[in-house]
C-alpha cells in the first residue's frame, strides 16, 4: 500500500489540563473523501489544527504528504468554521479567493496575471464566476461558502480540509457544496467536519467518528447503534438508504 497522505500516529493532546485527544490513529490514503464527525467539543477542529501545523502534538506523531504539517502547509486548502475577515470590510470576491495565493509565497496585493488567472479559474470551479466583483458583505451564506472554496482551491492543494464548511447554509446549498465536493474528490483527497453524519454518510467513504478517542466506520456499516454510541440516546435519527 502508498504512503497514506495524511497520518496521525497515536497522537495524544491536552489544552493545560483538558485531555482533548488521546492515542488518535487515522491514516487518509490519497484519494479518499474522510468525514470527520462527533459531539461539540469532541476534539474536532483540534484534530485539523494539528494537521494544518498549527498545533503540535504532546504525544505522537503527524505525518503530511510524508512531511511535518508546517512543510505541508501549502500543498492544503483549508475552508475554516467561519470565515477569517469580516464581512463588513469592503472586499471584492476576488479578493478574497487571491488571499488564497498568500500561501504559496505571494504578498499582499502584489498578484500578477497568473495569480489573477487562478483565482478566476478557481471561481470558475465552484461556479461563481459571476461574483468576482461583487463585496463579500452581499453574498449568501451559500454563495460566501463557495467563494470560501475557491479561496482554498486557488493555490492548487493536494488535499482540501474544511470545518463544518455548511453549517451556515439552507439545505439546497449544502447538497450543491456536496455535489461540487464529490466533483473535487476525484482530484483531491479531502477531509471534511461535520456534526451531520446521516448526511455526509452519502457522499463520503468514510466517517472518522472522535470524542476524544477515535473509531473509524466504513459509511456502510453506519447505523443507529454507531449514531447513538458516539452522540448519546439524544439525538435525532435521520434515516439515509444504506
Ligand atoms: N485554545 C484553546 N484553549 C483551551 N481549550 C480549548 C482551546 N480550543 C479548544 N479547547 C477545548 O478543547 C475541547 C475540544 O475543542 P474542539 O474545538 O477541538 O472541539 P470540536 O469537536 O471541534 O467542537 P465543535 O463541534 O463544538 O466545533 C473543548 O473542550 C474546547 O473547549
Amino acid at each position: 500500500m502508498t504512503e497514506p497522505v495524511i497520518q496521525v500516529e497515536d497522537v495524544s493532546f491536552s489544552y493545560g489540563e483538558t485531555l482533548v485527544l488521546e492515542h488518535v490513529t487515522l491514516a487518509i490514503q490519497g484519494g479518499e473523501f474522510l468525514g470527520l464527525v462527533g459531539p461539540n467539543a469532541g476534539g474536532k477542529s483540534t484534530l485539523l489544527r494539528l494537521v494544518l501545523g498549527l498545533l503540535e502534538p504532546q504525544a505522537g506523531r503527524i505525518r503530511v504528504l510524508g512531511r511535518a504539517p508546517r512543510q505541508a502547509v501549502r500543498h492544503i486548502g483549508y475552508v475554516p468554521q467561519y470565515p477569517s475577515f469580516s464581512r463588513d470590510f469592503p472586499i471584492s470576491v476576488e479578493q478574497v479567493v487571491l488571499m488564497g495565493r498568500l500561501g504559496i509565497g505571494r504578498l499582499l496585493g502584489r498578484y500578477g496575471k497568473s495569480d489573477r488567472m487562478a483565482a478566476a479559474r478557481a471561481l470558475e470551479e465552484v461556479e461563481a464566476a459571476d461574483l468576482a466583483q461583487r463585496s463579500v458583505g452581499t453574498l449568501s451564506g451559500g454563495q460566501l461558502q463557495r467563494v470560501l472554496l475557491a479561496r482554498a482551491l486557488v493555490s492548487e492543494p493536494a488535499i482540501l480540509i474544511l470545518d463544518e464548511p455548511t453549517a451556515n447554509v439552507d439545505q439546497r446549498a449544502e447538497s450543491d457544496v456536496f455535489g461540487l465536493l464529490a466533483e473535487l474528490n476525484q482530484r483531491l483527497t479531502i477531509l471534511l467536519v461535520s456534526h451531520d453524519i446521516a448526511f455526509i454518510s452519502e457522499y463520503v467513504s468514510r466517517v472518522a467518528c472522535l470524542n476524544r478517542t477515535l473509531t473509524c466506520h466504513r459509511t456502510l456499516e453506519i447505523d443507529g447503534d454507531t449514531v447513538r454510541h458516539l452522540y448519546g440516546e439524544h439525538v435525532r435519527q435521520v434515516a439515509h438508504g444504506h
